[in-house]
């Protein structure tokens, strides 16, 4: 069984820089095994060119290595804090995409304006407050975790499978491994044509509600709650 995860995991983070998502060792994916607990996830600094099946990194949730010669992405303890939380998220992604990231450098969320964003959103994708210097200082990983479960009270996570982490970037999650990176790359489609949208149209509305319940329930065969956040 884990030797198969592996396996997707890998081909799951080989998709990151297939689809321009990252530059160098940047980005992580992971998998968790909700049976056992386990979560599969990139190795730490290591390229994608040579990455094979047995360099994932296998970690409990508690954040220790089960199996594995090299250090788990430093983004670990993020990807756990999301898995605690979010009981239905089966995989998750981090990137540093240019469109989404400078949204998240902005402290901007993603307004939907148009039927691609609300086919997988169901509605904003938020950008999470700045951590403070205590989190920062402290377990800095951890803490970006809380600050994004913190964002998403009242919202649905699997309805908006997206957050920007201010002064850093996107992170983003689905069922499983690839749900989570072709949510990443709808969210850096997104990111890049709300940015041109608003240049063409400074004052555009988002979009209308009835357009997004109908191609958000068209795509997923129910209407999700958006709650505020
Ligand atoms: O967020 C960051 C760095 O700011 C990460 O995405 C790194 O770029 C990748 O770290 P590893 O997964 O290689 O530890």
């Amino acid at each position: 069984m884990l030797e198969e995860l592996k396996q997707k995991v890998l081909e799951a983070n080989l998709l990151l820089p297939k689809y321009g998502l990252v530059k160098f060792t940047w980005g992580n994916v992971s998998e968790i095994d909700r049976e056992s607990g386990l979560v599969v996830i990139k190795p730490s600094g290591v390229e994608y060119d040579g990455m094979k099946a047995e360099d994932m990194v296998v970690v409990d949730l508690d954040g220790n290595v089960v199996e594995g010669h090299y250090k788990p992405s430093s983004d670990t303890p993020t990807h756990l804090e999301l898995y605690k939380a979010f009981a239905e998220v089966g995989g998750i992604v981090h990137t540093h995409s240019k469109w989404a990231a400078s949204f998240a450098q902005a402290g901007k969320g993603v307004i939907p304006y148009g039927t691609t964003q609300g086919d997988y959103f169901y509605g904003e994708i938020p950008c999470t407050r700045k951590m403070t210097p205590e989190e920062i200082a402290g377990e800095y990983e951890k803490e970006t975790g809380t600050v994004i479960i913190e964002r998403f009270k009242g919202i649905d996570p699997m309805s908006i499978p997206a957050v920007l982490v201010h002064s850093h970037g996107p992170f983003t999650w689905g069922k499983d491994a690839f749900d989570a990176v072709h949510n990443s790359v709808v969210l850096e489609e997104a990111a890049f044509m709300n940015f041109h949208t608003v240049m063409l149209n400074p004052g555009i509305a988002p979009i209308q509600q009835e357009l997004l319940d109908k191609h958000y329930l068209r795509k997923h065969g129910k209407n999700a709650y958006y709650g505020q956040g």
